[in-house]
């Protein structure tokens, strides 16, 4: 199943640099390991904000629950979810 997620981050003023340095680090090993496996299938910045839109392709609700609630940056997101399917009129062979 196809998702589009937008993930906005919002990371504590008071929270040490190095402290949030070192989470910005798993979450890229974490976002790039999913990305390899074909689960995490885009990623784009938002111009201008500390933001996502991401398509993933799980098996289903509960699968994308588990990898987002993965996200070493879980605590610090606001998360949005968009189911999709494949629209009629598209030609694209890969949009399901
Ligand atoms: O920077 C972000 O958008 C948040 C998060 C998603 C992947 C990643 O490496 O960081």
């Amino acid at each position: 199943m196809l998702f589009h997620v937008r993930m906005d981050v919002n990371i504590p003023r008071g929270l040490p640099a190095e402290e949030a340095k070192a989470i910005i680090a798993k979450e890229k090993a974490y976002s790039q390991a999913l990305q390899q496996s074909g689960k995490w299938r885009h990623i784009w910045r938002i111009a201008g904000e500390y933001a996502n839109f991401s398509i993933f392709d799980v098996k289903d609700n509960a699968e994308l629950h588990e990898v987002l609630s993965g996200l070493p940056l879980f605590p610090f997101m606001k998360i949005e979810v968009k189911p999709l399917l494949r629209h009629p009129s598209s030609i694209r062979e890969d949009d399901t």
